[in-house]
């Protein structure tokens, strides 16, 4: 036996130890070791890596929860929050809780440098800046001056489900609702339709790359140091240029600001666009006056952002309220009933504005609230870190550092909060007394809390009030074959294969 073979024998075992060593002090960790969660989760990582990548995550968390009570640890220094008390404690403005590097590798790249947009930065002063200079496009007032332009894609939207309907043929309408939800983002983002409604079909595949980033995200964000060695390393993406998705969108995002080249070399933008009701026009108006505190690039950052965060949390919604009902047919012909109460009583118009379904069709926003309850679009925790000096969460200490998440699978449907919190029951929401009423709003985190909470959740509730009761009003739709739909949690829960038949209610009233 040679010097060589006992060195490697003495280096198996230090690394045999240091890895037993490590794991021990996971488990052990101080002010962390008495929360209750699966017992492999203390120890390392990998649990939750492998859970994740199941694709049933927040199914898995109700039901730790459920099994745990409200403070569940899932990693060696997570511990997910399930008790609706814990929001301003976790998100509420100023409390010091900042995102977690799970967020950063959100970020696409630009001349080889990440670029932190509004949703994936952990500088607190530049969000706040930025966010300051950007919300006001986000305002309902802004949108609904964007009105006739959705109008425009729920008519387009209307004339081909139209031709399903004639030929009656099957319908994959998950898909469909993304490219309505997509054109409806160019027309509020860029005054332009991307070409999804009218081609029916994912233009330049931006669909395709934008799930590739979620199932990146949603694995690497659990081990986020590895983002280095893989997509944030510019040597990997040099050989493997293909992988770079996240610039996909951004390409995306470049083309439809102008088809052409949009970039002077100095990186501002050739020509202004004309002045309009658009964001790429309000941020520009932003940028002409005051240049150094919003930047082009800043302005291709955030137009970029709501081409990701846009369009697939929202088709997510429309989905979830579209399913909800068809599973439940008693719900759909209350809703129903009401949208032809309306239109007979000529209470709303065709199509039917913003303001009359917000006003005019309350039961359809008990439907809505309710299908967002239960199937809010972003499905894992929204981690954050405890401060230095630690905090009380669940009259637990936690110590700084510690990374700690609410998932608002599990707060939306807190048994505490919400009877039968499994059921969809849009009664729930006009029959509540007002501190039940109250409590329970309180108790939604679907889109978040505090100043990190969602910031194009307008654009999401103009598509939902308006195109949900023009489908219904002119179709009836019902799941081909009563077929379930598929779901998968990549980050945000995606459902698959909604296939459904659609018949014109008018040649149904003619029989
Ligand atoms: C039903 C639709 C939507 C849902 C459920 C949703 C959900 C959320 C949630 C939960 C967050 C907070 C994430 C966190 O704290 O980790 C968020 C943030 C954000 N969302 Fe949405 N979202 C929706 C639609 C949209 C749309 C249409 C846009 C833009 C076109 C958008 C843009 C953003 C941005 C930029 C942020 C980051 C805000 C910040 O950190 O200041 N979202 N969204």
């Amino acid at each position: 036996m040679n010097s060589t073979y006992y060195l490697g024998i003495y280096a198996v075992y230090v690394s045999l130890g240091a890895i037993l060593v490590r794991l021990l002090t996971n488990r052990y960790k101080r002010g962390l070791q008495d929360i209750p969660g699966p017992g492999l989760a203390r120890y390392s990582r990998l649990w939750k890596l492998y859970s994740v990548w199941k694709g049933n995550q927040h199914h898995v968390e109700i039901d730790l929860h459920r099994k745990y009570g409200s403070l569940v640890r899932i990693g060696p220094n997570h511990i997910s929050v399930g008790d609706p008390s814990a929001i301003p404690i976790i998100y509420g403005l100023n409390k010091g809780f900042n995102k977690t590097s799970f967020y950063p590798i959100q970020s696409l790249t630009w001349r080889r440098q990440p670029q932190m947009n509004l949703f994936s930065t952990r500088d607190v002063s530049y969000h706040r800046v930025q966010r300051r200079n950007i919300a006001n496009a986000y305002s309902l007032s802004s949108l609904l001056e964007t009105e006739s332009a959705i109008d425009s894609c729920t008519s387009i939207f209307m004339t081909q489900m139209s031709k399903f309907a004639d030929k009656k043929t099957p319908v994959d309408l998950g898909n469909w609702l993304q490219y309505y939800a997509f054109d409806v983002v160019g027309e509020v983002t860029f005054s332009k339709k991307l070409g999804f409604l009218e081609e029916g079909r994912d233009v330049d595949n931006i669909m395709e790359s934008i799930h590739g980033n979620l199932v990146y995200a949603s694995l690497c964000g659990q081990i986020p140091e590895l983002h280095n060695l893989l997509l944030g390393n510019p040597l990997v993406l040099h050989l493997l240029p293909g992988l770079e998705s996240w610039n996909q969108v951004l390409q995306f995002t470049l083309k439809a600001i102008n088809p052409d080249s949009p970039f002077k070399e100095d990186g501002e933008i050739h020509e202004d666009p004309e002045s309009g009701k658009d964001m790429l026009s309000r941020w520009m108006a932003v940028h002409r006056n005051d240049p150094e505190r919003f930047s082009t690039r800043d302005a291709i950052v955030h137009l970029s952002a709501n081409v990701f965060a846009g369009s697939d949390t929202t088709a997510i919604a429309l989905r979830a309220i579209l399913y909800l009902l068809m599973c439940n047919t008693a719900t759909m012909t209350k809703v129903v009933t009401e949208i032809d109460t309306a239109v007979s009583e000529n209470r709303v118009s065709n199509p039917i504005s913003y303001r009359e379904s917000t006003t005019q069709l309350p039961y359809l926003g008990a439907v809505i609230k309710e299908a967002l309850r239960l199937h809010p679009s972003v499905g894992m925790i929204m981690e954050r870190e405890v401060p230095e000096a630690g905090a009380t969460i669940c009259g637990k200490h936690i110590p700084g550092g510690t990374t700690v998440g609410m998932n608002a699978w599990v707060v939306n449907r807190s048994e505490n909060t919400f009877h039968d919190p499994d059921e969809f029951l849009p009664e729930r929401w006009l029959e509540s007394s007002p501190e039940q009423l109250k409590s329970m709003e309180q108790s939604i985190l679907t889109f978040g809390a505090g100043s990190r909470s969602c910031i194009g959740k307008h654009i999401s509730f103009l598509e939902m009030y308006k195109v949900i009761p023009q489908l219904l009003r002119e179709f009836e739709i019902k799941l081909h074959d009563e077929k379930e739909w598929k779901t998968r949690n990549i980050w945000f829960v995606q459902q698959r294969e909604m296939i459904c038949d659609f018949v014109k209610r008018s040649e149904l009233l003619e029989h």
